[in-house]
């Protein structure tokens, strides 16, 4: 995702969910540009003795309403464009989750995996520190994305915590659990996706035995394809970078999360009894009932979308349907459950840390769940309603649901006719 233009693709949603709103045009005017965006060139030492330059970003895209919240990648492909559209993107998630939020994302233009772990975790304190300025528990607290973990969520709350000089856990989400992380934070984005399914089932018309696809066996995918088979639900695919494996009666999904801990591809299955291997990009035309994106953006566009069979579309993934396929998949009367709600439920277990950091009162796995399934269940429901009442696609009435909640936080500070009457 580095074209130039893909935080004004992403804008068209914004002007899209205006056009259904009476919004002051003060409101526009403040969510069409990033707050601000920080650039810096990050230097290391590395394990030979040389020193070693990466570019990284901090974007604080909106704080209207509280700190700024957003993940950190670590991609050889991170652009600053890419990190302001991830930031637009945490802006409105936050606001259809009614988290007390607003949106960030940074990144370091980095391949991790040419690194060693003592060069990671210098590249990740030295993160901290240019940006320390930046961050903190009530200004802007990221969290893990891709290619990060709770390993280096850890050495950053670490480092934060020597350049201020005491633990402040809350400054950074996504911990591991001994320095402060939230039990139920690792299925935390599947978790939230499979209580939005369960809730709407019947409005989407799903049976009551579904079939899933689930492109990308990460973790997501892997947690997804994991609960919902516990439901007794059949997952007929799933791929990984390397491939897809397809079985009509339903795959084995204890024997693939083997074969994944063994460090193996999905396609080690081929050949069981009943699984063929498919090429990886065929997954989302194969006959199901839920398909599942759980890899990464762009991956339904215009050039498959009228090959998707299936009738419902889970974003697990962040804009893994571009804006042409979208308008394809809604006009074959698709219903694509959007990811600024769909994979919500991280943030919002990420939120439940930060909640339980600065009680310093920590809740069970139950705890967690419940207040998870309530969230999910309660927005999920007006976003469904607005859908219907408005008569448009379900992202559009989860855009239209955000910037509501957005232009009155804007709007409290006082619009351009409470300053001109
Ligand atoms: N993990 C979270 O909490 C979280 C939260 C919100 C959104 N997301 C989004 O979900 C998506 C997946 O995140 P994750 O944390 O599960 O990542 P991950 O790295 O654990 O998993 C990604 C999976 O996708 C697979 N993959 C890569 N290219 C593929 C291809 N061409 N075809 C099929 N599979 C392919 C990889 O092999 C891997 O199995 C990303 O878009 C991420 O932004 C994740």
């Amino acid at each position: 995702m580095n074209q130039d233009n893909i935080l004004d693709l992403a804008l068209t949603r914004l002007d899209e969910a205006a056009r259904h709103l009476e919004i002051d045009s003060d409101v526009l005017e403040r969510l069409k540009y990033p707050r601000e965006t920080t650039k810096v060139r990050l230097m290391i030492r590395m394990d030979d003795g040389s020193r070693k330059s990466f570019l990284a970003w901090r974007c604080r895209y909106d704080d209207t309403r509280g700190p700024t919240k957003g993940g950190i990648r670590f991609h050889p492909d991170s652009t600053e464009a890419e990190v302001e559209t991830l930031a637009f993107w945490m802006t409105f998630k936050c606001a259809v989750m009614n988290l007390p939020y607003g949106g960030g994302k940074g990144a370091v233009q980095v391949d991790p995996r040419t690194l060693s772990k003592a060069e990671l975790e210098r590249l990740s304190r030295a993160y901290v520190q240019a940006f320390a300025r930046i961050l903190g528990p009530d200004r802007d607290i990221p969290a893990p994305d891709v290619y990060t973990n709770a390993m280096i969520m850890g050495w950053m709350a670490d480092e934060y915590a020597s350049i201020v000089g005491q633990s402040v856990p809350a400054v950074i989400t996504g911990k591991p659990i001994a320095l402060g992380g939230s039990l139920g934070r690792d299925d935390a984005t599947a978790r939230g996706g499979y209580y939005l399914l369960r809730h709407l089932a019947r409005e989407l018309g799903l049976r009551e035995r579904m079939r899933v696809a689930v492109q990308g066996f990460g973790n997501a995918g892997q947690f997804i394809a994991s609960l919902l088979a516990a439901d007794g639900h059949s997952i007929v695919a799933v791929s990984d970078s390397r491939g897809a494996v397809h079985c009509p009666d339903g795959l084995h999904i204890e024997a693939l999360l083997r074969a994944k801990t063994a460090g193996k591809s999905v396609t080690s299955l081929a050949g069981q009894a009943g699984v063929t291997e498919v090429p990886a990009e065929d997954l989302v035309t194969l006959d199901c009932d839920v398909l599942v994106p759980a890899a990464l953006e762009n991956m339904i566009h215009e050039g498959n979308a009228r090959q998707v069979r299936a009738r419902v579309i889970l974003e697990l993934a962040n804009g893994p349907i571009t804006p042409e396929a979208d308008r394809i998949l809604t006009e074959a009367g698709a219903l694509v459950l959007p990811d600024i709600l769909a994979n919500a439920g991280g943030v919002t277990v990420s939120y439940f840390e930060w909640v339980q950091n600065r009680q310093g009162f920590y809740w069970t796995v139950e705890e967690v769940h419940e207040r998870l399934k309530v969230i999910m269940e309660r927005e999920g429901r007006r976003i469904w309603d607005i859908a219907q009442e408005r008569q448009v696609p379900l992202r559009t009435a989860a855009y239209v649901h955000a910037l509501s909640r957005l232009a009155s936080a804007i709007e409290a500070h006082g619009t351009q006719q409470f300053f001109t009457s």
